[in-house]
């Protein structure tokens, strides 16, 4: 379903159920939805169904999904459709995405519309926001300072989200509470060695702040780039990383398979 250029409503950072009487349908801004193989983290491979809300709290230099964040466009979709188009497809794993799709109270309606049809779920956060609802997998990925959009690197203005981005991408209480209630992968975006202190006291701080045990095992490396050319310069630099630490490497199957093309 090709809704990524769609422009259907000013994207906002709340969406509204409709059960306070407002004249919103019941639904989410979805900037795409589509069918592909789970592409990063511990479930690569699998087949699965992709849905990515539009928004977005952070504004990250580097994001990939420019359309949810940077210049948020989406089609807005009830409830109904967008589990009947999940359902049109071959797949028992639905990867709910962004944008940030916990900023939305209606996310967890769609999670608990997938757990009643027996989904497997993973969400994929950048684990600012804690939301109680069925997720079998918390894909979470913290943003470490190397995200931020310095005047330098910001792809569309000058800065102007710089502060609002560092002030907001760390939420200790946030991630903690994500790590004891769901199944979880902490997936950091790394560029090279420089990111490696922050990703350690980051771990150190959670470990403290959480009464879960955190295992390396669950802690990914994942390198950055959005095209095939840029994880050619970091994925053997960041795998090497991996095994320096003892953290997991994840690839980006799907850069390797289909580049940057939307809905992949
Ligand atoms: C577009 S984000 C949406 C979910 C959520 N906002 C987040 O950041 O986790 C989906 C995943 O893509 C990763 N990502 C985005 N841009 C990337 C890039 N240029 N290189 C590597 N990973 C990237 C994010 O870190 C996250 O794991
Ligand atoms: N194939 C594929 N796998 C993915 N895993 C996480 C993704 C995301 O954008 O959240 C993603 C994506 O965009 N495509
Ligand atoms: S948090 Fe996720 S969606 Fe938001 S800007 Fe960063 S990578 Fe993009
Ligand atoms: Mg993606």
């Amino acid at each position: 379903m090709p809704v990524s250029d769609s422009v259907d409503r000013e994207a906002g950072t709340e969406t509204d159920s409709g059960a306070d009487g407002d004249d919103r349908p019941e639904g989410l801004p979805i900037n795409e939805l589509f069918y592909s193989l789970q592409g990063e983290g511990t479930l690569a491979g699998v087949p699965s169904v992709f849905v990515r809300t539009s928004g977005c709290n952070l504004r990250c230099w580097f994001c990939d999904s420019y359309h949810t964040s940077w210049e948020p466009t989406h089609a807005w979709l009830g409830l109904e459709e967008i589990l009947a188009e999940i359902e049109s497809h071959e797949a028992d794993h639905v990867v709910l995405t962004g944008g940030e799709p916990l900023l939305h109270e209606e996310s967890v309606a769609l999670l608990e519309a997938l757990d009643d049809r027996s989904y497997h779920t993973t969400v994929e956060t950048n684990g600012t926001i804690y939301r109680d609802a069925p997720i079998d997998l918390a894909s979470i990925s913290p943003k470490l300072e190397s995200s931020t959009p310095t005047p330098e690197r910001d792809p569309k203005g000058d800065g102007e989200w710089e502060q609002r981005h560092e002030d907001d991408r760390i939420d200790l209480e946030a991630l903690a509470a994500l790590v004891e209630d769901y199944e979880f992968q902490l997936k950091f975006v790394v560029t090279d060695a420089e990111d490696m202190p922050e990703i350690l006291a980051l771990l150190d701080d959670l470990r403290d702040a959480a009464d879960v045990p955190i295992p390396n095992d669950d802690v990914l490396l994942m390198p950055e780039g959005a095209t095939r050319d840029r994880l050619a310069e970091t994925r053997t630099r960041v795998a090497e990383l991996a095994m320096d630490y003892g953290f997991r490497y994840t690839p980006r199957l799907h850069v390797d398979l289909w580049n940057d093309a939307p809905e992949t």
